[in-house]
């Protein structure tokens, strides 16, 4: 089984919500990498989802962006990070997941690509600008070498799409609960909470909400419908800031148990 949805079920079955912070390789320096992963997997991440800088980032707000901005003047890679997590993976228990757009894979070609993921022990893939449709190919490079492709699903996909992306889905469905770039806000709109237990009903793969959570609140209200949350801006600006604590309390939100009998009925 894919050790992403292991290690997610592992969460869920103690009541927890499952935590996937985003943080952006390169930013602070390749070398700040190793420890910022380490103060993740202590505080009590589930997994880290791990961004490649790309000159070109559609999907990202500008919190991201900057810090993406910043990787590249520091001249990080897609190949010189997976070479860096590759020299210090067996120091990391929880599994890691790339985050890239095409571009950077296809310049480096897939077999490439799929090679030094596995030799960084990278668990999953999230390529936002393949969609479904084409994503094929990429998925095949990755399943020779036991590497979930996670995908990402909009809430306001038709239900018939939304049922297929996450039948395809490995590891986990990535759950996009804003349309729009990725960013912090302060409040979720209510038919969100609606479509994410639609989405819930029908997914075989655990299902992970991202894009605007920021605060215990929105981990507290997302977690009584789905499996666990991403949180990228704000954590990213909190390393920048060198203010990584204030990641703990919504970490500490995560790992708070559920009311058991409320989860279990
Ligand atoms: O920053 P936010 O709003 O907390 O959202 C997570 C997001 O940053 C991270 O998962 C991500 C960064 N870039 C992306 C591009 C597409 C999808 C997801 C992402």
């Amino acid at each position: 089984m894919s050790r992403l949805q292991h290690q997610i079920e592992v969460r869920v079955s103690r009541g927890e919500t499952a935590f996937i912070p985003y943080i952006m390789a390169g930013d602070g320096g390749l070398s700040a990498l190793r420890e910022r992963l380490q103060f993740l997997e202590q505080a009590g991440a589930t997994a880290v989802e791990l961004g490649i800088p790309f000159s070109d980032p559609v999907a990202d707000g500008p919190v991201i962006q900057e810090a993406g901005l910043r990787a590249l003047a520091a001249g990080t890679t897609l190949r010189g990070v997976l070479e860096e997590v590759a020299s210090f993976k067996e120091e990391l228990s929880i599994p890691l997941v790339i985050m890239t757009y095409y571009n950077p894979v296809v310049q480096l070609e897939l077999t490439t690509f799929a090679q030094l993921a596995e030799a960084a022990g990278i668990a999953g893939v999230i390529v936002p600008d393949v969609p479904l449709e084409e994503s094929e190919e990429l998925k095949a490079a990755l399943n020779d070498v036991s590497i979930d492709l996670i995908q990402l699903v909009s809430l306001t996909s038709p239900a018939e799409r939304i049922g297929r992306i996450a039948e395809a889905s490995q590891g986990f469905v990535y759950a996009v609960t804003v349309n729009g770039i990725t960013g912090t806000r302060q409040s979720l709109p209510d038919e969100v909470f609606t479509h994410l237990k639609a989405l819930k009903a029908v997914s075989p793969v655990p299902v992970m909400a991202g894009f605007g959570v920021s605060l215990p609140e929105h981990i507290e209200q997302l977690g009584a419908v789905v499996d666990g949350v991403i949180v990228g801006s704000y954590v990213v600006d909190a390393f920048q800031k060198g203010a990584e604590d204030t990641i703990l309390p919504l970490i500490g939100q995560a790992l708070a148990r559920k009311d058991r009998l409320a989860v279990n009925k």
